[in-house]
């Protein structure tokens, strides 16, 4: 009896380690499925935030434009906004970009908005397009104060609290990493706070719509 509820269980630790093991070995080349680079984005975000502008809507649209003709194939066009419930704080995203190993988008609020940026699986690249992000990690005393072209590298792995003030700001969000391993922290506070199935249904629709794009271009 004992013999064989334990080869019951070997089946599940078999399975388990081979998940483990062929994610360690995808993870070790996830770098050659990148097709952006962290540096060229804060160039032609710095660029767009050089021009004269009449709007906020006019700036990301002309930086969309511009990452559509640098990154061909990779770039939405179609500027669907979604709100996002995670960790406590809550934007507007629109997604430029999505697939396994990187994630695009441009993330804001204009009213202001705080929360724990979540652990993730991924580097995390916030750059700053319009207004001010702050953000601190335990330990440190003063707070660290992101502005219009800075970037604000969160590091695989880290966590910081990080706030939006009151006068709302905007940025270009590039995420690299185990993109699918996110989604949970960013669902997170759609099912346990706002309980907003509308948004839950719409960050799956596009989410998925870009993944299955990019899969089709042949972008892992
Ligand atoms: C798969 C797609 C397209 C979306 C991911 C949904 C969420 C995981 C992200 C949506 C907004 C993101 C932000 C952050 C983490 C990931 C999200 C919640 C940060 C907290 C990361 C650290 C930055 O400094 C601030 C970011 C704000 C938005």
């Amino acid at each position: 009896m004992a013999a064989k509820a334990s080869s019951g269980y070997s089946k599940y630790l078999l399975v388990l380690v081979l998940f483990l093991s062929v994610w360690y070995a995808l993870d070790k080349i996830s770098h050659r499925f990148w097709v952006f680079d962290q540096h060229k984005l804060h160039q032609i975000a710095s660029e767009v935030i050089a021009l004269p502008h009449n709007s906020t809507a006019a700036m990301i649209s002309e930086l969309s434009h511009r990452l559509a003709a640098e990154y061909p194939k990779h770039i939405n066009l179609k500027q669907e906004w979604v709100f996002n419930n995670a960790g406590g704080a809550m934007g507007a995203m629109y997604i430029l970009h999505a697939s396994i190993t990187e994630y695009l988008i441009i993330f804001g609020t204009p009213v202001g908005t705080e929360g724990h940026t979540g652990r993730h699986m991924a580097d995390d690249y916030f750059i700053i397009l319009q207004g001010e992000q702050w953000a601190f990690t335990p330990g440190q005393l003063e707070k660290e104060v992101y502005r219009p072209g800075h970037m604000h590298h969160l590091v695989r792995g880290d966590a910081q609290q990080y706030k939006i003030p009151d006068s709302g700001a905007w940025a270009l969000e590039y995420a690299r990493g185990w993109i699918p391993a996110m989604l949970p922290f960013g669902l997170a506070d759609c099912f346990f706070s706002t309980l907003d199935l509308n948004v839950v249904w719409d960050t799956f629709r596009i989410t998925g719509k870009r993944i299955l794009y990019s899969l089709s271009v042949g972008k892992f």
